[in-house]
């Protein structure tokens, strides 16, 4: 089932996670409508701001091999609650998936809540309001 398989390579890429600052690593995948799955972690850097979410690491590695289009996510983390998407991730989101693809949170224990990316950025500022 691709939740599942989502899931594993979130669990999976988490292991790459670069965290030596917040020891807090984190891990995503996502999914094309072909079936193909990309994950990442997430990668921070002595400059803390520069740091990379996992979900963004696994967007960007996606687009840049070609994929612009995701209609499953999952993320995981070692989070008492299913991990939270920061903001930023949530907006690159809105950008290669449509409001009503599922996104799912989880946390080390197994438990995933399921949600969507219109959910977890209604109202979002996407490219329907650029006028180009
Ligand atoms: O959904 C999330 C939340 C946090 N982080 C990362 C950013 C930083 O490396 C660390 C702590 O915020 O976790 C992610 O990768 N994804
Ligand atoms: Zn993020």
């Amino acid at each position: 089932m691709k939740k599942e398989q989502l899931l594993t390579e979130a669990k999976k890429a988490r292991q790459q996670a670069y965290v030596p600052y917040s020891r807090f690593p984190v891990g995503a995948a996502i999914l094309t409508k072909d079936g193909k799955i990309y994950s990442g972690c997430n990668v921070e850097n002595a400059s803390y701001g520069l740091t990379n979410c996992a979900e963004r690491t696994a967007f960007f590695k996606g687009v840049s091999e070609g994929d612009k289009v995701f209609c499953a996510i999952a993320i995981v983390a070692d989070t008492s609650e299913p991990v939270s998407p920061c903001g930023a991730c949530r907006q690159v989101m809105i950008e290669f998936c449509l409001p009503e693809t599922k996104v799912y949170l989880a946390n080390m224990d197994g438990k995933v809540r399921e949600t969507t990316v219109g959910t977890l950025l209604p109202g979002a500022f996407d490219k329907e309001d650029l006028d180009v």
